[in-house]
């Protein structure tokens, strides 16, 4: 039987072939008019008995070139199919390369031979083979040949013990390591302990962006070229992509390193997987199969282990700031918590400076005494870096005549003002047009930016910063750096480069530049205005508000030679009109265990995640009332399914952005304190959601979705 991996369609279709195909056999099979992709999914190896002639279509080509996916990958697949409730057919799908789709079969085999050939050619870049598609991807120094291993630096007792325990463990485990502990060096020494012990062992390296972490992968390149390593992740060619892709599948390749699609990688001698910042929420996928990569890690893990010891696949979270979920199941043994609270050279983390907006001058961006500091610090060879989550110039113009705003026409947001060219763009459905000469209101000529983001900011600190000088003389050098300022492909590695090799004094920039940079010459970090996140409705905020804070100060004096060669201080401001507020308390000590631990607490009084569980069904439609309808159609219909009764359902509510590019939008919650219940309901009901589709009251919806364990709410 087979999958045509083709969404929409629910159970696999039977498929007919002359010889009996393995299960995960990759083949071309005809759905309609059409030639399509698809997998064997089961291979009962019927007799064609009690099959009507003609009831059942011809397998037309086999790839047998490659060896089908194993029963482990099969497995992730359609565990994560039911779980986060889509199509078999889809998820698998989405998890191959997409060229496999335009491919025949005879035409992969010529690759396949293709690359066999070139591998036997040159036998001296063997490691490096599997990389020379990829453009982006950091050039092998010369001297390099095939058994170097480039060794590391010897580990810290801490490092030791943590890897160490690793090694011992039959859990999951929990790297909780401060910023700047050396947690990468221990997803190095474990991969390479594996791979050395077993010579045919894969490991899986998940890391949240690879364009932000582009020293991590070059480190992993570097010192285990010899053992094959691809990436895999958006920003490939669909050619590299493939080629990556056929290089982890076949064994050729023993290290993969990727972003959250990863995940689905066919590696068939799987035995480690590392989940670098594990609570980063890029890990949650926000289309199609709403999967936490994270959370499939752990269960990949597990499921590659059947049948073996339980360790023959190892799990490795790592975070300086783990999300709530995985300390809760550290806490409670299901994890393995490792410990690295020093940081490597035994620096000091960022002291605490928090800024009382109230008692600042009227009007005043940066108080005086943080710009003095930044001032202070590039005079001296330092370097400063300012957060600031909004991209943009302002988030909105407006007219105080008329009251007019820059309101995006298809959206229920504002259109956001970029100086640079001088549109508004919306940041939720694209539309872009020129800022007006005059108010479109009232003929006003005096409209003003209200609020800043990045592009401002930047622009402010230059004019602020203009007397000061850097340590050659020189003006200060600003740098910023967001989606907009890195839009040009290698624009981006090329001005983090730039920040480490001290080109800049002070780093501009929105949550991107806070995430796992190693910095070595930052002293100061100050979060220009991170209000917001401590009153927004979303239950998650606070824990959010306080990782991204953490990581950020962890940008701060990571090299301790040179902050004690500087004498510097090494800081971390903070603005905010709410000084008193307790989350301020936990971070002036760095104490993640203690913020944890008091959010566990609010969470279990509350009866939120990961004290219950909750699925978030999305409705789009013409129009609100339609959206609305839908869920509150389906929910009536689901009274009498399994796991109602542990359920709560909550009214259909519009959603935060009501109306993006002109679709309504609304959302309902589901809670429970059962997953398998909710699974059971949820399961069930996606037939009385297709079914409430086609009542009056809903015409007009286009589409809705179920989001398990959804992250934003
Ligand atoms: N055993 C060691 N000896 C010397 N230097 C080390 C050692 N381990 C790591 N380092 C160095 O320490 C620095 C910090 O390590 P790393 O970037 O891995 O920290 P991290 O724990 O991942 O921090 P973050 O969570 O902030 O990303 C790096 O420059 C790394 O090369
Ligand atoms: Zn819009």
């Amino acid at each position: 039987m087979t999958t045509p991996a083709y969404s929409g369609l629910g159970p696999a279709l039977t498929y007919v072939h002359d010889r009996p195909l393995e299960p995960g056999t990759l083949v071309r099979v005809p759905l309609g008019k059409r030639e399509l992709l698809g997998l064997v999914w089961e291979a009962p190896g019927l007799s064609l008995e009690g099959l009507e002639p003609g009831q059942a279509r011809a397998v037309l080509q086999v790839f047998d070139a490659i060896p089908p996916l194993n029963a482990a990958w099969r497995g992730l697949a359609s565990f994560a199919a039911r779980y986060y409730q889509r199509s078999l057919g889809e998820v698998a799908l989405a998890a191959l390369p997409p060229q496999l789709r335009d491919l025949q079969a005879e035409q992969l085999a010529r690759k396949l031979k293709r690359l066999a050939k070139a591998a036997a050619g040159n036998p001296k870049t063997q490691g490096r083979q599997v990389n020379q598609a990829a453009d982006s991807e950091p050039q092998m120094p010369e001297s390099l040949s095939v058994g170097d291993t480039k060794a590391g630096p010897e580990l810290s007792p801490e490092q030791a013990i943590a890897l160490q325990r690793f090694q011992a463990a039959d859990r999951p485990a929990l790297l909780f390591g401060t910023t700047g502990s050396g947690k990468t060096e221990i997803y190095l020494r474990a991969v390479q302990e594996l791979l050395e012990q077993d010579p045919q062992a894969q490991a899986l390296i998940m890391v949240p962006e690879i364009n932000l972490t582009p020293q991590l992968e070059a480190r992993f390149m570097e010192r285990f070229a010899r053992w094959g390593v691809v990436s895999l992740h958006s920003g490939l060619t669909p050619a590299q992509r493939l080629d990556h892709w056929l290089a982890a599948h076949q064994g050729r390749a023993r290290i993969v390193l990727g972003t959250r699609m990863a995940i689905f990688a066919s590696l068939p001698q799987l035995r480690l997987i590392v989940v670098d910042e594990e609570h980063d929420p890029s890990y949650k996928s926000q289309e199609g199969a709403r999967y936490s990569a994270r959370d499939l890690a752990v269960y990949r893990a597990k499921r590659e282990s059947q049948g073996r010891s339980p360790a023959h696949c190892r799990v490795l979270l790592g975070s300086a700031t783990p999300s709530l979920e995985s300390w809760r199941a550290a806490e409670i043994g299901r994890y393995l918590k490792l410990e690295m609270p020093q940081r490597i050279g035994g620096g000091a983390l960022p002291r605490l400076r928090l800024v009382n907006m109230n008692h600042q001058p009227k009007q005043c961006v940066l108080a005086p005494a943080l710009l003095e500091s930044i001032a202070e610090r590039a005079a001296r060879g330092e370097q400063s870096m300012l957060l600031l989550n909004r991209r943009g110039y302002a988030p909105v113009l407006a007219c105080h005549a008329c009251g007019w705003k820059s309101d995006c026409p298809h959206c229920s947001a504002h259109a956001v003002f970029h100086k640079i060219d001088r549109t508004l763009r919306c940041h939720h459905c694209g539309y872009s047009s020129r800022v007006p000469y005059a108010c479109p209101g009232c003929g006003n000529l005096d409209i003003a930016p209200v609020g800043r983001g990045t592009e401002q900011l930047e622009e402010q600190l230059v004019g602020l910063l203009a007397h000061a000088r850097r340590a050659d003389g020189e003006p200060i050098r600003v740098l910023r750096l967001d989606a907009d300022s890195t839009r040009a492909k290698g624009s981006l590695e090329q001005q983090l480069a730039g920040m480490h090799e001290g080109e800049f004094d002070v780093l501009v920039g929105t949550q991107m530049i806070a995430k796992g940079h190693d910095f070595r010459r930052i002293t100061l970090v100050a979060s220009v205005n991170a209000d917001g996140g401590l009153f927004a409705s979303d239950y998650r905020a606070p824990e959010r508000l306080f990782a991204l804070l953490l990581q950020a100060a962890g940008r701060a004096g990571r090299d301790a030679d040179f902050v004690a060669s500087q004498g510097a201080a090494v800081e971390l401001w903070v603005q905010t009109w709410y000084p008193e507020h307790p989350l301020f308390a936990a971070l002036v000590q760095h104490d993640y265990p203690a913020f944890a631990t008091q959010q566990l607490e609010e969470r279990e009084a509350a009866l939120m995640p990961p004290y219950s569980f909750q699925a978030l069904v999305r409705a789009e439609a013409r129009t609100q009332e339609a959206a609305q309808a839908l869920l509150n159609l389906a929910a009536q219909a689901g009274e009498p399914l399994p796991g109602r009764e542990h359920l709560t359902l909550y009214p259909a509510v519009p959603m935060a952005i009501q109306r993006v590019a002109n679709v309504e939008r609304a959302q309902m919650l589901i809670e429970s304190d059962s997953r398998p219940a909710l699974q059971a309901f949820l399961a069930a009901w996606q037939e009385q959601l297709q079914l409430a589709r086609s009542q009056p009251e809903a015409k007009g919806v286009l589409r809705w979705a179920i989001d398990v364990d959804p992250l934003a709410i």
